[in-house]
């Protein structure tokens, strides 16, 4: 048998798809050349027709900088074992931990909680189906209706925004004279991402039901600021609000007054300083103040790290601190990690070149509609855009048949953005592969595992990552993918009290024996899981070969982790070490064959040509960015909110 046997156009199914599910797929099966019809008469050079423009926008490809194919397949390298001159797996030994406990739900029943509205409790119930509270609700009502300042932290998926919405609307609704949405803004609540924020508004719009005089609106970007001045012209009670739009809106839209302002929340606090919102924050603080000098402060955060204190002693005087971990365990919430009791976490140590085939035999073995009663919904983060572009594609175009694909990360227009995480929250079972943008506050329901193919750049990356599941006491299970030179992650994670076990890799790609397999793949693979994972690594390749299109775009996306693994931050370095990685190996997860000097221009050239082509690359690159096109999303892990970068003030205009 030869590698080139094992080159097939891989079909795997267990059953056939559902119109379901087919329908649901967002980025379905497809050959990319098909997408872009290319002018490409003999003689003259290829230029993109207009229309495809769009096109290769829409899978994040500059059109300027966009090599036209010539209707012929990629070169191929020489094709390089998967099994071969791979690094050991070390032994990680699991250590049995008491993890810091957090009940998540109090005693007590809404409809017996004093101080709140009768038509908010129906509310709760007969809107949201909410009956009981939570832990971190019966800490923070009572002393948010007192009027302190308030600093909360509490582990994720554990009912937060409520815990601040159902008081401050409380409050509202007391007020005398009734108000009006013409009085201006009485409560702005500061999210970091608009996802985040759409669905606080939805939380606060619900409850407000009964309350028609109290008006929840909402200023995110993602839409023209004409139509947001239109909206605060209106007038808006409870304004939910992401930092960088605020702000915006606070320079240039005369008609938003903050001279109302009772309450001020700071929801994600964390989340709002890893993405470096701290100066915004500060700065609308300061307009804030001016406008308005006494107000109620609340900052929300699952970590309690030093810059959420820091940012806690720039916003709040004298706060109660609110803390949901279980009082009578002795723990320090700075070292610490609170992870939701329902959540069973879990890593897998891959060697690079099997990293592709083991992600793909975990989803195979979660996510095939076997039928109803497996249907899984897993979350995939990636680090970067380009690697989350490129896999949906991958994925989509050899596994499609049978599993839906979804992506989702901050270079997507809003519309996208919004259809995916609507979709995504309404289907049964399908893979949403996703960066930072979605690991934080996201609500999404049922989802059944998270898998960090990319390691965190933080534990509380970590944290809000996996917290997407197990919410409000669902199950739910964790997986995190670790090359044998990142073990030390695993005891790092150890030390702040995690329990996590280990998934063997040899475990994980037997799924892809227990998968039906069709067609000649069925008869290569013959019990054996090294070729039947040699062989899917195959299908991956050929589809890379085959598509100029997603070679490109596994390139980018080969390059855009390349310049994310050299930059994690010194402290993490003893784990995610770029002098110690393989980058060739690396290449074979990104089923490509070319070497990464071709590929990115990276490492040493080994003759001539490859010194030439890292040349070019070199300078292809140096253009791109002189053109201003080079920006930092392309190399980072992202956390954007969607907005454009800002541009310098203008002049106030009404
Ligand atoms: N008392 C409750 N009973 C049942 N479900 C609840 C209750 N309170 C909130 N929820 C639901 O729990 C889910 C998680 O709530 P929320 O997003 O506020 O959690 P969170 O603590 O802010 O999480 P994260 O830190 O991850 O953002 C939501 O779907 C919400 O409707």
């Amino acid at each position: 048998m030869t590698m080139d046997d094992l080159s097939l156009n891989l079909n795997i199914s267990s059953s056939a798809p559902s119109n379901q599910t087919k329908k649901q797929s967002f980025a379905s099966k497809r050959n990319y050349n098909d997408d872009f019809d290319i002018d490409d008469d003999l003689g003259s050079a290829p230029t993109v027709k207009k229309k495809k423009i769009k096109k290769l926008k829409e899978y994040n490809i500059d059109p300027d900088n966009y090599e036209i194919p010539k209707k012929t397949e990629v070169k191929s390298g020489p094709i390089s074992s998967l099994f071969q001159n791979n690094p050991d797996i070390p032994n990680v030994p699991t250590r049995r931990l008491k993890p810091v406990s957090e009940a998540l739900f109090a005693p007590t029943s809404y409809e017996e909680f004093p101080g709140i509205h009768p038509f908010m409790k129906k509310n709760l119930n007969e809107g949201m189906n909410i009956t009981q509270v939570t832990t971190v609700q019966q800490l923070s009502i009572q002393p948010i209706l007192d009027g302190g300042d308030v600093l909360v932290r509490s582990q994720t998926g554990s009912g937060k925004t409520l815990a601040y919405a159902i008081p401050i609307i409380q409050k509202l609704q007391e007020m005398r004279p009734k108000i009006s949405r013409k009085d201006g803004i009485y409560a702005v609540i500061i999210l970091p991402t608009r996802e985040l924020a759409l669905q606080t508004l939805e939380i606060f719009t619900k409850l407000c039901k009964s309350f028609t005089w109290i008006v929840p609106s909402w200023l995110t970007g993602g839409e023209k600021m004409k139509s947001e001045k239109a909206r605060i012209r209106k007038g808006i009670s409870i304004l939910v609000a992401t930092p960088g739009r605020l702000l915006d809106h606070c320079k240039h839209t005369e008609t938003l007054k903050f001279s109302k302002v009772e309450h001020l929340v700071l929801d994600e606090a964390d989340r709002i300083l890893d993405q470096g919102y701290e100066r915004d924050i500060a700065e609308f603080l300061e307009i804030l103040k001016k406008q308005k000098p006494q107000f109620q402060s609340i900052l929300l955060s699952a970590t309690l790290t030093p810059a959420v204190q820091r940012l806690a002693g720039m916003t709040l005087q004298n706060p109660i601190q609110i803390d949901a971990a279980d009082s009578t365990d002795i723990h320090n919430t700075t070292d610490s990690l609170v992870i939701p009791d329902s959540l069973k976490q879990h890593f897998i140590v891959t060697p690079p070149k099997l990293r592709l085939v083991a992600l793909a035999s975990f989803i195979l073995g979660k996510c095939q509609n076997v039928n109803e009663d497996e249907e899984s919904k897993m979350l995939v983060f990636m680090a970067t855009q380009d690697m989350a572009d490129y896999h949906t594609e991958l994925l989509s175009t050899v596994l499609g048949e049978n599993i839906a694909f979804f992506k989702l990360h901050g270079s997507m227009s809003q519309s996208e953005r919004t259809e995916v995480f609507k979709t995504f929250r309404s289907v049964k079972s399908g893979v949403l592969i996703c960066t930072d943008v979605a690991a934080r506050g996201l609500d999404l329901p049922l989802v059944d595992w998270i898998v960090q193919y990319t390691a965190p750049s933080s534990s509380t990356d970590y944290v809000h990552r996996v917290g997407r599941t197990a919410r409000v006491g669902h199950e739910g299970s964790s997986l995190l993918f670790l090359i044998p030179s990142e073990v030390k992650l695993v005891e790092e994670l150890q030390n702040r009290r995690i329990r996590i076990e280990e998934i063997k890799l040899k475990d994980c790609l037997q799924n892809l024996l227990s998968v039906k397999m069709e067609g000649d793949l069925s008869r290569l693979a013959d019990g054996n899981v090294e070729t039947a994972a040699t062989a899917l690594q195959m299908s991956f390749e050929s589809a890379v070969l085959q598509q100029k299109i997603l070679h490109t775009s596994a390139c980018k996306g080969y390059t855009s982790w390349v310049r994310f693994y050299a930059s994690y931050s010194k402290d993490l370095r003893h784990i995610f070490n770029f002098k110690q990685i393989h980058l060739g190996h690396f290449a074979k997860s990104f089923a490509l064959r070319d070497a990464p000097s071709v590929i990115s221009g990276i490492g040493k050239p080994k003759n001539k040509e490859e010194l030439k082509n890292k040349k070019m690359a070199i300078n292809k690159e140096k253009s791109f960015k002189q053109r201003g096109n080079f920006s930092k999303k392309q190399m980072l892990s992202e956390f954007d909110s969607g907005l454009p970068q800002r541009k310098p003030s203008k002049p106030r205009k009404k």
